[in-house]
């Protein structure tokens, strides 16, 4: 009788599991119990062919169950536009592992992880600030393009070889570093940056590890013994990092000067403004462990997003011939040998510009874009959405499309080429992302791509004593494992 009785259980069970919790939303893959449909996204690792499977049986709104988490992924770029840019208001905060953030952060602090109005605020005072510090004008061209001979001379002190890692980490790192700290590392403290480095690839490779996803998705298992320690690794990754960011808030204070108007750096621009509203609850917002959080989320962001498209930009070249030498002759025509490649030659730069549009897309960097929620009861297409229901904007489809970039999975730079040879804009390359969640840091983004990218291409002809591997490793976002260029300069 007992056994029957937990056959029955078993059975309600598995019928809610698998049909009754997926009645009212968009249709999607059937999902296993406790573990949904992460085993069909392992076995496509990094991800996009899972994706794409979906979107192809179940249409461009569909849901799938990450652990016990339903996510409606939007696949089509028009209904991205209609409900992710259009009704921006209604998908604009995230969703939270709340035990994890808690733990992590201290709470809902940051950027990335901050929601409603308080998210808002820090937003646009980051990008703000950012802006002040030059992204989108000329002075952050100008740091740029100081990084630039610093590479070079890096490039000439290592015997013109080097690998692709340190040569992009350490180039990014400091515009970042300098941005937020006001110093910038040379080969006296290049291992501070490597420490933290290393330990965000340890934490990465963590999260995507099976016993990572497992408590990621069902908090409770971490209490269970052989994944408690996956959450005290964290712990050990959490004083690192805040470690370093608490370190630069320490060091700011001991030298600010708070009478004085001009900020060296981001961290001094805060540590101002927090001193103003000093008087207000919780500092009017820009409290010290708001401040750790936000320096965090901009580093974070900034460093390995860049360093990574940097690092398979060269691979791509590598790996498909004729490409660079295009692109030098196009740099030869508009640019001479007598100077740097500057932003203001990008509108001639038909080329150049295809290339990198199509690093880009190809790449495609986020296979899962990051979780927001419905803010509110949505309708998205014939699907009545429920407030607080996971809303993924999956760019990785969009920019896998057939249908707009046909043989999508070739690295083709042509495709961004109009008959004339002039560079062919499309609104669908969006590795930034869209709606009021986009990427907060794209201007910077875009400069340092363009710029690095082009200015060592047109310096140095690239070779490698191996092609480097294509195959993509997948942590949060599309790694390459590291390669060795030979550097033999042009002029
Ligand atoms: C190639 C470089 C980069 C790519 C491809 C990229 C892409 C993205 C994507 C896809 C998102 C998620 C958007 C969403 O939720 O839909 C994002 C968010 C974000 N990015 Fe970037 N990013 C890059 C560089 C940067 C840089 C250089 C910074 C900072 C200086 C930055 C700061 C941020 C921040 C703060 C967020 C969170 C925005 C929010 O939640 O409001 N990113 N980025």
């Amino acid at each position: 009788m007992i056994f029957l009785i937990f056959l029955v259980i078993i059975a309600l069970w598995l019928f809610e599991q698998m049909y009754w919790r997926r009645r009212k939303l968009p249709p999607g893959p059937m999902p296993w119990p406790l573990v949904g449909n992460i085993p069909h996204v392992f076995a496509k690792q990094p991800g996009f062919d899972a994706y794409l499977d979906w979107e192809k049986e179940y249409g461009p709104v569909h849901t799938y169950y990450l652990g016990n988490m339903a996510c409606v992924a939007i696949t089509d770029y028009d209904l991205l536009k209609k409900y992710i840019v259009n009704q921006g208001e209604k998908f604009s905060d995230r969703y939270h592992m709340q035990e994890f953030i808690d733990m992590y952060r201290g709470g809902n602090y940051g950027i990335i992880e901050a929601d409603g109005d308080f998210w808002v605020k820090q937003r646009r005072f980051a990008i703000s600030t950012l802006r002040d510090f030059g992204m989108g004008k000329n002075i952050m061209e100008q740091r740029v393009c100081e990084e630039i001979d610093h590479m070079f001379k890096m490039i000439e002190k290592s015997g013109n070889k080097l690998t692709a890692r340190r040569l992009f980490t350490i180039g990014v790192g400091n515009i970042i570093n300098s941005v937020l700290f006001g110093y910038r590392y040379d080969e006296n403290n290049e291992h501070e940056l490597w420490k933290i480095r290393d330990a965000l690839m340890r934490q990465q490779t963590e999260f995507i590890g099976v016993r990572g996803m497992i408590v990621f998705h069902i908090p409770f298992m971490r209490r269970i013994p052989g994944f408690s320690g996956f959450w005290e690794r964290l712990e050990v990754y959490r004083d690192e990092f805040f470690g370093f960011f608490q370190k630069q808030i320490d060091d700011h204070l001991k030298e600010i000067d708070f009478e004085c108007e001009e900020s060296n750096d981001i961290m001094e621009v805060y540590l101002k403004e927090q001193r103003k509203h000093r008087n207000e609850p919780d500092e009017g917002g820009y409290s010290e462990i708001q401040l750790r959080n936000i320096v965090f989320d901009i580093w974070i962001a900034g460093l390995e997003t860049t360093t990574t498209t940097l690092m398979w930009g060269i691979n791509f070249l590598l790996n498909h011939e004729g490409i660079m030498e295009k692109m030098q002759k196009e740099l030869d025509r508009v640019v001479g040998h007598e100077r740097k490649v500057e932003m203001n030659d990008k509108n001639q730069l038909h080329y150049c510009q295809a290339v990198v549009s199509e690093i880009q897309r190809f790449l495609n960097l986020l296979p899962q874009n990051l979780f927001r929620i419905a803010t509110e009861d949505v309708q998205i297409e014939e699907y009545f959405i429920e407030k607080g229901t996971i809303i993924i904007p999956q760019i990785s489809c969009v920019m896998y499309n057939e249908k707009i970039f046909p043989e999508a999975r070739k690295f083709k730079p042509e495709r961004f080429l109009n008959e004339d040879g002039t560079y062919k804009k499309y609104q669908e390359l969006i590795p930034f992302s869209l709606g009021k969640r986009q990427c907060a840091g794209e201007g910077l983004a875009r400069l340092e791509l363009f710029l690095f990218f082009t200015n060592l291409i047109h310096r140095y002809e690239i070779t490698s004593d191996e092609k480097p591997t294509m195959e993509r490793s997948f942590k949060t976002l599309i790694h390459t494992p590291d390669f060795t260029c030979n550097f033999k300069p042009r002029f």
